[in-house]
């Protein structure tokens, strides 16, 4: 589970401090071992002051001079998200999108494994996709009993949604990754982020039309 401030920090900043991170990890693979907070501002587009705002409301000051050590940072913001510890995620609909993100191998480094699939179609039951053997959707309730997944990946079409998303909440998931497009009403305690790729689409097309006016 995620350390406890991570509750206390605004949206806004939690998903800054997830691009931090994603960046921070690049800086680390190429090498580096201090960064500031005009460099880590100019990689995600936010200013210096914004950056040292959201570090030190996480207890990390940069020293005058050296800066940032990438590695501890890393790590301190890897803890306050929960990436410092593994997450089980299940994953449920193995179509185009979810067979593309069962065969993504950037959620392991920040803690997340995915240990179970289900399809209601027989024909991609047995089936390995990425390393992970998908089921037949019908006896997902029973196997979560077992494996106890922390979060879902929902990838079923929408007017499947809710019912799987009833499963899931059944089987004691407490977060859900929605890609289907629909609003899921779930019970306060289960956490939804929902990822709608066309009306991100649609608010883009709109930025790109209203900047050329
Ligand atoms: N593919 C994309 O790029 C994309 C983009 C944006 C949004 N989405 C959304 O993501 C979802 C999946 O899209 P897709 O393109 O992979 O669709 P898809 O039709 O290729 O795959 C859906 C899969 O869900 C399975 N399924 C259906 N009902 C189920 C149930 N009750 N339990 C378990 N599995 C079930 C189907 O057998 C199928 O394998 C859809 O809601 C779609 O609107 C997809």
């Amino acid at each position: 589970m995620p350390h406890e401030p991570s509750g206390r920090l605004p949206q806004p900043a939690v998903g800054r401090l997830s691009l931090y991170f994603r960046e921070l990890h690049r800086l680390n693979d190429g090498g580096t071992s201090h960064t500031s907070s005009r460099e880590l501002g100019q990689l995600v587009d936010v200013s210096p002051a914004v950056v040292r705002r959201d570090l030190s409301a996480m207890g990390t000051i940069g020293r005058r001079g050296v800066g940032y050590e990438v590695v501890k940072l890393i790590d301190a913001i890897g803890q306050l998200l929960g990436s410092g510890v593994q997450w089980r995620v299940v994953l449920v609909g193995v179509g185009s999108l979810g067979d593309a993100l069962l065969r993504y191998r950037g959620f392991e480094r920040l803690g997340f494994r995915l240990t179970d699939a289900f399809d209601s179609d027989p024909a991609k039951w047995g089936r390995q996709v990425g390393g992970v053997l998908v089921s037949d959707a019908s006896v997902m309730a029973g196997r979560l009993m077992e494996t106890r997944p922390e979060l879902a990946i929902l990838a079923v079409p929408a007017d499947q949604a809710p019912q799987v998303a009833a499963v899931l909440v059944g089987a004691g998931v407490s977060g859900i990754l929605n890609f289907a497009p629909t609003m899921l009403k779930l019970p306060g305690t289960t956490a939804v982020v929902n990822v709608d790729l066309a009306s991100e689409l649609q608010r883009l097309a709109f930025s790109v039309q209203n900047s050329a006016r």
